[in-house]
This record gives structure tokens, sequence and C-alpha cells, in this order.
């Protein structure tokens, strides 16, 4: 009944955004309502098609005999009182199925769990609430023990899946967190942290709707890997209005993937870059320290002495405006002393008395000098407008420069900083923000933004054509009068809709905030947070000015150099102690004996640390083997057949330090040519061979570990990277020990 249900609403919008697209004309008022509508219903058909798997997933018997299913999306009876059919999961109504335990049941007799494949029911399982009758399970703590274990041994598939159907108390408690304010969610590997992180903005985009489908909601996470494996997770909630971005494409029009080295990024993290900017703008305000001799067309030489620049300077640098917005001031200032020089030539009165130029002929003379080419190139080499990327090449390019910007910084650390032109790394995408505030937007700016939000356009044109060309067969059916059996796209191009478009400007609030730098979301997610630098913090701090943010991640996992140990360190310059600590206990991936291995690594990192506790154990505890170094390959490649032949579907993930990545990548994809690496590896192969830092928020059926020793000596947080590469694993660990 309630597929019957979906299919008639996804028929319904699906002719709906068909009727929409084929009409034309109109005023501007009736194109631009047209034009909502097209989005709303594009939405609709696209939701309606992404809750098509597990729809339904549970059912909660209350006392009283009331019976009531939840599900992915809220449906009602539309034919009678409007009674929910099925309830959404981010419902009130619907919280008792993940709340309601033996001792504190809230009304409700029986909880269900509905099994399906396709739009079959293959199993349920029943909890009955009820002390007397209930049967003792291992776990009391657990909501939906036997679905949630079924859920946690299931095999990977290389994408993350959505938890809806077995939320448990602890991280519902979090994901229905109240919207305002900072919620810090502190908890070790594989206790859901992104699980909650991805169901909490659909929880407040489901009940904070008006609010933050205006601004937006920003979730970052650590790596373009990292994004791709979340990615499924939100679409198949039905939410798809959330921004999911890497530190590296925070900046609008920047992609950053050059690389460089940990120390390097490390030093661009630290909070001292905002002196070094500063001083590097200050630095382009350049005051010559001989007369600068301007040219004029059949005029004498203009002489710009170094006093008269001085004055400017330090005049527009008063105004405290950004670099670029001040020019203007710059520029008034210089002119006015250029104009009373031409007019003490031309104007002067050979019997001494006053100049004969009133003041008609100083403001002629001033817009003359202000239009001279010579002029202008001597503002622009005084007091250049800048791009942020121009100040940062400049500056990194130059040995000179950098020891002007960065005295404070020592010799090494300055040599970190100089490198050759030629594309962005994460780690210099704060710096591009920070650089943005200091110089104040000019109008390049603003026409790149158009520029980008063109872009978006055309992709969404695209995107909302596509979805109708999917809904093709059912216009067709529709048009059975059989005169006009045209479809949508047979009607309209990307073009012409791009042209309708281009009045209303209808976005979605994802892509214009994505094209614009200085837009503030409504809520900011960040992910995987114990890697951000203190440089990172401010760039979000300042895309988050209402400082309503869900922060998650876990201090023992830092991997990055500038990261942070510690939440209170990052968060106080912004929030001061105005921030709530939500802890996670509970790991729901890694099993008993893997993480016992993991507990002694997280002793070494700080003994007053705790692992979490696993919600399983497989009985097999991990294999620990050493090999000689030389034969390291050949063993791991042996072990690697040995591990996929195990698996009977689920993915095995080989973690290899950083520097052995080329010659053991090398030997494992001539072994298994099907096992994917680089830089951004296909996690559905069914063997993916990375590094910890690549690793990082990924799980996979079985994990082989080499030489963790040499991990550990990598890098200052060796321990960290360790910590994390022991706890991807869902059933199965051997570790490869090499020795000499
Ligand atoms: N309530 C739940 N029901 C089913 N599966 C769950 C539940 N909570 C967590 N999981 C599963 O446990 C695994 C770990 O979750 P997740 O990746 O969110 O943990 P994490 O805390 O972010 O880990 P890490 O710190 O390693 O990044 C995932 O496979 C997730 O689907």
């Amino acid at each position: 009944m309630l597929y019957h249900r979906l299919d008639g609403l996804r028929e319904q919008a699906s002719r709906r955004l068909g009727e929409e697209l084929r009409t034309t004309g109109g005023t501007l008022q009736a194109r631009s309502q047209r034009d909502s509508a097209v989005r709303m219903y594009a939405d609709q058909v696209e939701q309606f098609s992404a809750v098509e798997n597990g729809l339904c997933f549970g059912r909660l018997d209350t006392d009283g005999d009331g019976r009531h299913y939840i599900g992915r999306i809220g449906i009602f009876d539309t034919t009678g009182d409007y009674d929910p059919l099925l309830i959404d999961w981010r419902a009130p109504a619907a919280r008792a199925f993940y709340l309601a335990t033996a001792a504190n049941p809230q009304g409700v007799r029986r909880r269900r769990h509905l099994r399906t494949r396709q739009r079959k029911v293959v199993g349920i399982n029943d909890e009955v609430l009820d002390l007397a009758t209930a049967s003792p399970t291992a776990h009391e703590e657990l909501t939906g023990e036997a679905a949630l274990l079924a859920a946690l041994t299931a095999g990977r598939t290389g994408r993350m899946r959505d938890i809806v159907e077995t939320i448990q108390a602890e991280q519902d408690r979090i994901i229905r967190a109240d919207l305002p304010g900072v919620l810090v969610v502190q908890g070790g590997p594989g206790t859901g942290k992104t699980a909650v992180a991805l169901h909490r903005a659909a929880y407040l985009l489901y009940t904070h709707r008006r609010e933050l489908s205006s601004r937006g909601v920003l979730l970052v996470g650590p790596n373009a890997t990292f994004l791709r494996y979340i990615s499924q997770v939100l679409p198949a909630l039905a939410e798809t209005g959330v921004l999911l971005r890497t530190q590296a494409d925070l900046f609008p029009g920047v992609s950053a993937r050059r690389v460089e080295s940990a120390e390097a990024a490390a030093l661009k993290g630290r909070e001292v870059m905002v002196d070094v900017l500063a001083a590097a703008v200050r630095d382009r305000q350049w005051v010559p320290d001989e007369p600068l001799e301007i040219e004029q067309p059949q005029r004498e030489i203009l002489l710009l002495d170094p006093d008269t620049v001085r004055a400017a300077r330090d005049r527009a640098r008063r105004s405290d405006r950004p670099h670029n917005l001040a020019r203007a001031l710059f520029d008034v200032e210089i002119v006015h002393a250029l104009a009373a020089q031409v007019a003490e030539r031309i104007g002067a009165d050979p019997l001494g008395g006053e100049n004969l130029l009133d003041e008609a002929d100083l403001a002629e003379i001033r817009r003359e000098l202000r239009e001279d080419p010579e002029v202008r190139a001597t503002l622009d080499q005084l007091w250049p407008v800048l791009t942020p990327q121009r100040l940062l090449a400049d500056l990194y390019a130059d040995p000179d420069r950098i020891a002007v910007a960065a005295p404070m910084l020592t010799d090494a650390e300055r040599a970190l900083l100089h490198r050759e032109p030629g594309g962005w790394t994460p780690a210099d995408v704060p710096l591009l923000d920070e650089a943005a505030e200091l110089l104040g937007e000019d109008d390049r700016a603003a026409e790149a933004r158009r520029e980008r939000i063109r872009a978006f356009q055309r992709e969404y044109a695209e995107g909302v054509l596509e979805i109708a060309r999917g809904s093709r067969s059912i216009d067709v059916e529709d048009e059975a009068d059989g005169g006009e059996i045209l479809g949508v796209t047979d009607l309209i191009d990307a073009d012409r809709l791009l042209e309708r478009q281009e009045e209303a400007e209808h976005l979605t609030t994802a892509q214009r905030a994505a094209a614009d730098r200085g837009w503030a979301f409504g809520h900011v997610i960040v992910d995987e947070a114990q890697e951000l630098s203190p440089m990172a913090w401010r760039l979000l701090m300042r895309r988050c000015p209402s400082r309503s943010m869900t922060i998650v991640g876990d201090v023992a996992q830092t991997g990055a150099l500038a990261g942070t140990a510690s939440w209170a360190e990052a968060l106080e310059p912004y929030v001061a102690q105005r921030w709530r600590l939500e802890e996670l206990t509970v790991s729901y991936r890694t099993p008993a004996e893997i993480m016992a291995a993991a507990a002694d690594v997280l002793a070494e990192i700080d003994p007053a640390l705790r692992p979490p506790r696993s919600v399983r154990s497989t009985g097999v505890p991990p294999t620990d083997r050493a090999v000689p170094a030389g034969r390291l390959a050949a063993e791991l490649v042996d072990a690697a057949r040995r591990e996929v032949a195990d698996l009977t579907d689920g993915r095995l993930g080989i973690i290899v330090p950083a520097a052995r990545m080329d010659d053991l990548g090398a030997a494992l994809t001539g072994a298994l040519p099907e096992a994917a690496l680089g830089a951004d590896p296909d996690l559905e192969s069914r063997t993916v061979v990375l590094t910890v830092a690549q690793a990082k928020g990924l799980e996979f059926d079985s994990v082989l570990l080499v030489d963790p020793d040499g991990i550990a000596a990598e890098s200052p947080r060796g321990r960290n990277d360790l910590y994390v590469a022991l706890t991807r694993a869902t059933q199965r660990l051997t570790i490869l020990r090499p020795t000499p």
C-alpha cells in the first residue's frame, strides 16, 4: 500500500514537472513562479525515487492497540482524515522507535524491525517491551539488537549506509539536539560520529526547514574520497540540500589539489599566518626610496616624492578599509598632490600673485590625471589592486617578500613557505580566505562569482532535464489521447531552460552558497574536525557567524600536525566556554578483539584516554605476523590473495606506510589487478590500497596493516595514525611486521 502511494506521489510530481516545463511565456512574475515550481517538482521526483529502498522499516505497537509505521518520509492518507500512513523517522512521533526500552517503554508494547528487499518484506525482528514477557538480551542498552547486529556484520560495499533503522539512544540524543550553539561530539573510532553527523543534518533540515533551507547547511569532511564514501547517505534520507565540501574546496573558484610537505601544511595552519599575511599586504603598499618620475604628454615630467606617497599611504591605511577598497582613498591623495604640482606650473602668476587657476580648473586637471595611463600605472605600482591568489602567489615566489612579511619565523620556516607558482594546496585555502578578508572584494571577484553562478545554473538546468527525461515513460502514457507525444526534453533544452533561470536566479541554496565566499550558513557540520588547523577554524567561523555548529571528531585520531589535541583550545577563541560536549562511548564498527589491540596504542598516546566499548566480538583475534623485510612485498601479496579469497562479499583495505606506497602498491596491483589505489581510489573495488591519511573515517570488512612501526615512525603524530589504522576493520585484522 505504501509503495502504491509512493508511485502515485512520484507520478503526480513528474507530471506536474512536465507541465511546468512545457509552458512558456507569461509575465516576469509568472515565469518566476513557474521556475520555483520546476525546482520543487524536480526535487520531489528525486526524493520519491531516493526513498525507494527501505521505505518503511519499522512498526510500533502502542498501548491501546495503536499501530504506527516508521519510514524514510512521511506519507498521509489524503482520501480520509489525513491520517499518517507512514511516519517520518525524524518526526517527534517516531522517537519512541529509537528510545523505548523494556525498562522505559514509553507506551510501546512492541517494536518491529522490517527488512525489505526491493518491495518485499524478507524478515522481521520483534522486541516485546514488557518486562514481564521480554526475553533477556545480551545488551540491555541496545535498541533493536538483532537488526543492529545484522547491520553491523553485513559486508561493506565501499559506500556508507544510513542507520535510520537502528539509531541508538545515545546517538538519537545528539541527532535531535537543539539547533543553536556549538555542539562537539567526541567519540572513539567507529562510535558512529559520521553517521550521527549526517543524520543530524537530515534531522535539522526537516525540523528547521524554513530557517535552514534559505541559509543552507555545510558539511566539511577530510578529503574527496571520504566525501564520496558518505555521499549516498543524505540522498537516501531524501535530503539533497546539504553542501558537502573538503577544506580544499572552501574557497570558491579554487580547487586545491597541489601536494606539499606535512611541515609546510602545519606552518600554514598556525595562527601566526594572520600576521604574516597582514604584513604581506602592507608590503604591497609601497613607498619608493627616490622620487618617481611620471611622464606627461606635452607637459613637464611630474615628480612624486616619497614623503607624499607615505602621507597618502598612511591616510589610506588609517581608514581601516580592506586594501583594495582603501585604494580609492590612496588615489585621491596622490592625484591631489600631482594636481597641485601641475597647477603650480601652469597657473603660477608671473607677477607673484595667487595661482590663476580656479577650483573648476583644478577639478579638470585631476580628472585628466586620473585617466592618464602613466599616472594609473604608477598608482598600480604603489598600491596594486590584488586578488588573494596574486598576493599569496607573489609572496610564496619571492624569498625577499617572505623575509619582509615573516620576520617572526625562523629561516627554516620561511624556507617552507617559498615555492614556485602553480596550483594550491589545502593548507593554502584558509590563507586565501584570510587574504580575501584583508584585501576586500574588487570588481573582478564579483565578476568571478557571477561566472561560477552561471556554471551552477547550467548544471542545474541539465539536472532538471535529466530528471524529466527519467520520468518520460510516464509523460508518454499521459498523452494517451494520441495527440502530442513529444516528451519534455524534445521541447526545451538546457540552454533555453538556462535563459529562463537567469531571469529568476533560482539556484539551490547550496549552489549559491558554494559560489559565494561571503555566504553565512545556517548550520555548519564538521567531520574529522580534529584535523582542522587554527587557520581553518578561522575560515569556518567566518562561514557561520551564527555559531550554530556540530563538530564531530576524536582528538586521539589527529594526524595533521596543525590539527587539534583539545576541543577547548580550538573553540574557545570563538565561543569562549559556550560549547557543549557530547560523548559517544560504544564502538559499532570495531569488534572487541581488535579494539583490545588498539587500546594499547591509545594508552601510549595518552594514558587518560579510554577506548570505546565494542558492541560485539567476532571470536577472531587479530593476526600479527613478523616477516623478513626482504620478503615483505611477496608475503603481503600472498596475504592479500588469501584475504580476498576468504571474503564472500565485502571489502579488503590494505594500509601501508606512505613511504612504501609506491613499491608495495606496484607489487599489489601486479598480483591483484582489481586493487584500487592512488590519490582518490575507488572504494567500491574489492581491494583498496591506502595510506592512513586516506583511510581516515573509512572502514573495511578485513584490513591488512603493513609495518605498524613504520607508520608510527612516519610522523610526530604517528601513534595517532597507527590507532586510526588499527580500528578500520569490521571483521578481521592482519598485521604484517617486517623484521630486519
Ligand atoms: N546505530 C547504528 N546502527 C547501525 N550501524 C551503525 C550505528 N552506529 C554506527 N554504525 C555503523 O558503525 C560504523 C562506524 O560508524 P562511523 O563511521 O559513523 O563512526 P565514526 O565514529 O565516524 O568512526 P571514525 O572515528 O573511525 O571516523 C559505520 O559502518 C556505521 O554505519
